[in-house]
């Protein structure tokens, strides 16, 4: 598909995010089942699956033939990101065929010492065509990466930066004023847990919604049923 293509089916829509990471129950560590919650997904509508680790985006593609934002997590000596954080999962993502390279794009400390203005810069210049997907956490930084060239920002690190409030719920505000001032499409991502917040999220004017663990991660869903009777029950 071609990027307006891809924008194209995911305007006014919810992505779905599957993922599971070292730890989590739904990890397997010599096969994966995330290409059965892709199946899932498919079925129930969404317009393209958001993974991590090159094996699941290829076992996603696989199963659905839907598009995929593609990162991978990793954690690196110096770097505080952990989405995409160097050009070897960049360089993975694109030769496993991930149709958006999904990537940190917070302005915080690199272990390279490159700034996240360098990084995509390098990453441009080797793949001047791929989608890329920015990853960030306030609006400095949506600012910071459109107008470094990204194709799509997301606001997925909300809440997972030290300098950004920790609630438990979406970060309307951001995704209000990023569309209102950017001119690409941005993805409302982050802690929408129930289908009013997806509606309240897409009604601020981003372009689409990614969500992941409220439909993916028993875990995380057993979690919050639990902490709602301990406290209604009190
Ligand atoms: C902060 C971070 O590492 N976020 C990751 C990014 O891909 C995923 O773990 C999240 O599940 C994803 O952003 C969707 O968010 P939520 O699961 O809240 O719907």
């Amino acid at each position: 598909m071609t990027k307006q293509e891809i924008l194209d089916a995911i305007h006014g829509k919810m992505i779905i995010s599957c993922q599971a990471i070292p730890g989590e129950p739904l990890y397997l560590e010599d096969d994966s089942v995330m290409y059965l919650m892709a199946r899932a997904a498919k079925r129930a509508g969404t317009p393209a699956i958001r993974t991590s680790s090159i094996r699941d985006v290829a076992a996603i593609k696989k199963e659905t033939g839907l598009p995929v934002i593609g990162l991978v997590k990793i954690n690196y000596p110096g770097y505080d990101s952990y989405i995409t954080p160097t050009m070897k999962e960049v360089d993975d993502l694109v030769a496993v065929g991930s149709d958006v390279v999904a990537l940190d794009c917070t302005l915080r400390k690199r272990g390279d010492g490159t700034t996240i203005n360098e990084f995509i810069a390098q990453i441009r210049q080797k793949y001047p065509d791929i989608i890329l997907m920015a990853d960030i956490s306030n609006y400095e930084e949506g600012i910071n990466a459109w107008k470094c060239g990204v194709d799509i920002v997301g606001t997925t690190m909300s809440g997972y930066t030290d300098y950004t409030s920790k609630k438990d719920e979406p970060d309307y505000e951001l995704m209000t004023r990023l569309a209102a001032d950017i001119d690409i499409p941005v993805i409302g991502e982050g802690k929408i847990h129930y289908p009013d917040q997806a509606v309240k999220a897409l009604q601020t004017g981003i372009w689409s919604i990614v969500v992941g663990g409220a439909i993916t991660r028993p875990l995380e869903i057993a979690q919050r049923f639990m902490k709602a009777i301990d406290e209604g029950v009190k």
